[in-house]
């Protein structure tokens, strides 16, 4: 059963179709049971199908996903179809198949999920047109809000792979040098920072690697899904520490993601043409298809939506940010994850970051808990997604969330 145009399929699945993880989502994840092994499993409903169990395949008796992902695109798809098969409701074979696939369901309640990739390389870029105006005029007032280069080329930086963590993980105030202090003696300040921050983004997760000296081929052929991701960011850290060679600790200690990352193919209604770029990019960076996409982001602050970041909205693509990747002839790696940097649209409340929405802090966010400039110890941010699937039915993309938790003691000098 292919992914088409037209009316849902229907699965045998209690709830299933009436669920954002119809039979048309089908995200991919790791998830364990109360002292089981970590193993992968895809979503249907409020229930875990157990992959390799279900599908008699040793690849998915796995800690992560990766394995799996470096099949490469014709075993996606293979895989997706068996699946959406055995769980449809209206195939010939339905009973028999529920017979089979029933006992591996596992109900969300009963497991804990884990991060569904082990991440090789993670790389965030700088894609949002709104984005990257706001913190331009925030960080650099006397300079031109978009660096001579924004134009022409994706924008981007090398993270911290090994911090990437999955959504659920506490989030530890980092320590940090930041600028002096009117008042103080003139020297940086060491402590925790006082500008705790959050991007709300999409992560691009490669499958198929690409090989070193040569350009990747079709986004579709590399990638082989998205997840959400925040990229949790000290910004009086960052200020003072990102010239010349941009992002460091500032954004290292944690980039949390969502358990569930979404096959490209249930995407399919989501694809949009993508922002009309001035000037038009060099050759490579044109693109090809349609890889836009319609993904309405909902940011939440201890439970109350702050924003609602458009991902329809983004001036680069993320086939164009593939193709800057490994022009030069870098190479990827199954399990690399490059993220699409702040998704911020045009309006105030649409802003993917606290930097943006509260103007540096100047104009502070109201919520329930009190007034927020920036993040307070014992703070909660959820980000969650949708996008369109089959028949006016919407999908979801799980969620990231992760709690403050405050800094450690700063050391005795
Ligand atoms: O312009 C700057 O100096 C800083 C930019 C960011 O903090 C943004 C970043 O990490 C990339 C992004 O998420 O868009
Ligand atoms: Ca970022
Ligand atoms: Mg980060």
């Amino acid at each position: 059963m292919t992914d088409a145009a037209g009316p849902p399929a229907s699965s045998w699945v209690p709830g299933a179709d009436a669920s954002p993880y119809s039979l048309a989502n089908l995200p991919y994840g790791v998830y364990s049971r109360a002292g089981g092994p970590a193993r992968c499993g895809v979503r249907i409903g409020d229930q875990v199908l157990d992959l390799a169990a279900t599908l008699h395949d040793e690849v998915f008796a796995a800690p992560a996903l990766n394995g799996f992902l470096a099949r490469g695109r014709a075993a996606w798809a293979d895989t997706r179809d068996r699946l959406r098969r055995l769980l449809a409701a209206d195939v010939p074979e339905a009973a028999a198949n529920r017979a089979a696939v029933q006992p591996h369901l596992v109900p969300l309640e009963d497991v804990r999920l884990h991060l569904p990739v082990e991440v090789g390389d993670y790389v965030d870029f700088y894609c949002s047109l709104e984005h990257a105006t706001n913190v331009g005029r925030i960080f650099r007032p006397d300079q031109d809000p978009l660096p001579p280069n924004w134009r022409h080329l994706p924008v981007g930086y090398h993270g911290r792979a090994g911090t990437v963590v999955v959504s659920g993980t506490p989030v530890r105030r980092p320590l940090g040098q930041r600028a002096p202090e009117p008042g103080g003696d003139g020297s940086p300040v060491f402590g925790p920072s006082t500008r705790l921050d959050i991007e709300a983004e999409l992560g691009f997760v490669v499958g198929t690697p690409t090989r070193l000296g040569e350009p990747a081929g079709d986004f579709a052929d590399h990638v082989f899904g998205v997840t959400l991701l925040n990229d949790w960011s000290a910004r009086d850290v960052q200020a003072f520490e990102y010239v010349p060679l941009g992002p460091f600790l500032g954004k290292s200690f944690a980039t949390s993601v969502s358990p569930w990352i979404t096959p490209l193919a249930a995407l399919a209604a989501a694809r949009v043409p993508g922002r009309a770029q001035d000037p038009a990019p060099p050759g490579y960076l044109a693109r090809r298809e349609p890889w836009g996409l319609d993904i309405a982001i909902t940011v939440e602050l201890n439970g109350e939506p702050v924003s609602h970041p458009p991902f329809r909205e983004m001036y680069w693509t993320p086939d164009q940010m593939l193709a800057h990747l490994t022009v030069n002839g870098a190479s990827l790696r199954t399990g690399d994850l490059y993220a699409s940097g702040t998704v911020s649209g045009a309006a105030r409340e649409q802003r993917g970051s606290l930097i943006e929405l509260t103007w540096n802090g100047a104009e502070p966010v109201r919520t329930a808990a009190g007034e927020r400039a920036f993040l307070a110890d014992g703070d909660t941010v959820t980000i969650s997604a949708t996008a369109p699937g089959p028949g006016g039915a919407r999908i979801a993309l799980g969620e990231v969330t992760g709690t403050i938790q405050p800094a450690r003691p700063v050391p005795a000098s």
